[in-house]
């Protein structure tokens, strides 16, 4: 049995003073034995937040990190940056990421075998357009970004590897994805984890779902048999993350 994962991708919200206001009033809202939890916060918070969740059962993630070591590449966060300070998770390849900031396929495998080799965790965000939906090429669309993320990533990496399946038309709509075109699709990326490596990575890999997951929603989609948790924007800046970290 798979252990859920649901983490808060809190994007460009909250200043550090807030992030730590904001993880004490979650803290006692998202104990949960049965899952782990994750706060994916600004990268200038990652400090202060690690501090708060000390002694909980939270873990604190980047939401982007650079694919090489050091140098002459201004703006960006190095692995090792990361790491230092106790960050366990990386989201790579948010849609958002590769609308505004130009990440391909290519630049999120560089990614994730970056952040593997420094031990931490990538979230791999997938998923298709409205418009591709439409054309009905959704499950041609994300294997292909799949296939290309786990380029080269070894057979124990990728079993320690989380996807998320971030459909772009429910992300920020209010539009969630139903429970079925959601599982079609997690169920669809674990297949293709299998044909990539075998049936053991297959089982072990954890696939969230994300788009507009609210309270309301969280119960079905997360009892889905290929559907690991969730990754969470705007519903995990509100005390309803609690009820979503604890969906049962
Ligand atoms: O992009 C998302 C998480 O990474 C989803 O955002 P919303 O939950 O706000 O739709």
């Amino acid at each position: 049995m798979r252990r859920k994962i649901i983490a808060g991708n809190w994007k460009m919200n909250k200043t550090p003073s807030e992030a730590v206001a904001l993880i004490n009033e979650l803290k006692p809202l998202v104990a949960s034995n049965d899952a782990d939890v994750v706060f994916c916060v600004p990268a200038i918070s990652l400090i202060p937040a690690i501090e708060a969740v000390k002694g909980t059962n939270i873990e604190i993630g980047a939401q982007n990190m650079y694919f090489e070591e050091s140098g002459a590449y201004t703006g960006e966060i190095a692995p090792n940056m990361l790491t230092e300070v106790g960050v366990k998770y990386v989201i790579i390849g948010h849609s958002e990421r590769r609308e505004y900031f130009n990440e391909t396929d290519e630049t999120v495998n560089k990614k994730v075998l970056k952040a593997f080799e420094h031990g931490l965790t990538p979230i791999i965000c997938c998923g298709e357009s409205l418009q591709q939906r439409e054309q009905g090429v959704t499950i041609d669309f994300v294997r292909q970004q799949i296939k290309i993320a786990f380029l080269n990533v070894s057979k124990e990496d990728a079993k320690k590897a989380v996807i998320a399946y971030e459909p772009i038309w429910a992300i920020g709509t209010g539009k969630v994805a139903t429970s079925q075109q959601a599982e079609e699709v997690c169920k669809a990326i674990r297949q293709c984890i299998a044909e990539i490596y075998d049936n053991e990575v297959a089982e072990a890999i954890r696939i969230q779902y994300g788009g507009s997951v609210t309270a309301a929603s969280a119960n079905e989609l997360f009892s889905q048999p290929n559907i690991d948790g969730g990754l969470v924007g705007g519903a995990s800046l509100k005390a309803d993350f609690g009820k979503i970290v604890n969906y049962k």
